[in-house]
């Protein structure tokens, strides 16, 4: 049976302790360059996105720091790879409700280890129209995905506590972003101050006077 604490060779899934780590993404593991150069081609998107992340973090206006795009990406393309991060059940108990939800149980070696964004995503911001998702691999990677044309100096961000498993849902209307801005307040006591509930609020107040 496969160990997921044994490194896999990318391209012929062959298991052994003595592969050699990508030197570029150090995130794939392959047996040697005719692996390597066999699947170069799937492989490359995956090392750039890893090894060069075209991000930044910067300060937003109303949900203090954000990941943002330092060039543009089209819809679906792959914006950064990274590697989760564990940590033990107790340590997770330490934290709120909010800081639990990117949390995954993740048995590794035997011991049960909760995965979470590493250090990249954990910048992402909810918006209630998300213009990313974020996709989850067996626990030890998180890949970025655009789900609309970003342009350079756009924030990324990503809907939190998703009700559907393949990241896309989004609430385009104003009835749809008052059910979710109710479930992150009652949930994580969340006040959602993405730009479409900002300008939500302002419509709202217009509209008592
Ligand atoms: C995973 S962190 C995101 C990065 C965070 N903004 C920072 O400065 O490190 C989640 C926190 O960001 C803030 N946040 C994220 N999305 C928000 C939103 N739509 N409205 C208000 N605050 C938000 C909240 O304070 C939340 O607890």
């Amino acid at each position: 049976m496969a160990s997921s604490s044994v490194p896999m060779c990318a391209a012929c899934h062959r298991q052994s302790a003595s592969l050699r780590l990508c030197g570029q993404c150090k995130l794939a593991y392959f047996c040697d360059s005719v692996c390597q150069r066999k699947i170069w081609k799937g492989h490359k998107p995956v090392c750039l996105a890893a090894s060069n992340p075209c991000v930044d973090m910067k300060k937003t206006e109303f949900c203090g720091n954000g990941l943002f795009a330092t060039r543009a990406f089209c819809r679906g393309e792959l914006i950064v790879v990274e590697k989760a991060q564990f940590i033990s059940k107790q340590e997770l108990a330490d934290k709120n409700a909010l800081t639990q939800l990117g949390y995954e149980l993740t048995p590794t070696n035997g011991h049960e280890l909760l995965a979470c964004n590493g250090p990249i995503m954990s910048l992402l911001n909810h918006a209630c129209v998300p213009n990313a998702r974020v996709k989850r691999e067996a626990g030890l990677y998180r890949k970025l995905y655009a789900r609309q044309d970003i342009a350079a100096g756009d924030e990324i961000c990503t809907m939190y506590d998703s009700i559907r498993d393949d990241g896309d849902e989004e609430c385009t209307t104003p009835e749809a972003r008052i059910m979710k801005r109710l479930q992150l307040m009652t949930r994580f006591g969340l006040d959602c101050k993405c730009k479409d509930c900002i300008l939500d609020k302002s419509l709202e107040t217009l509209e008592i006077d």
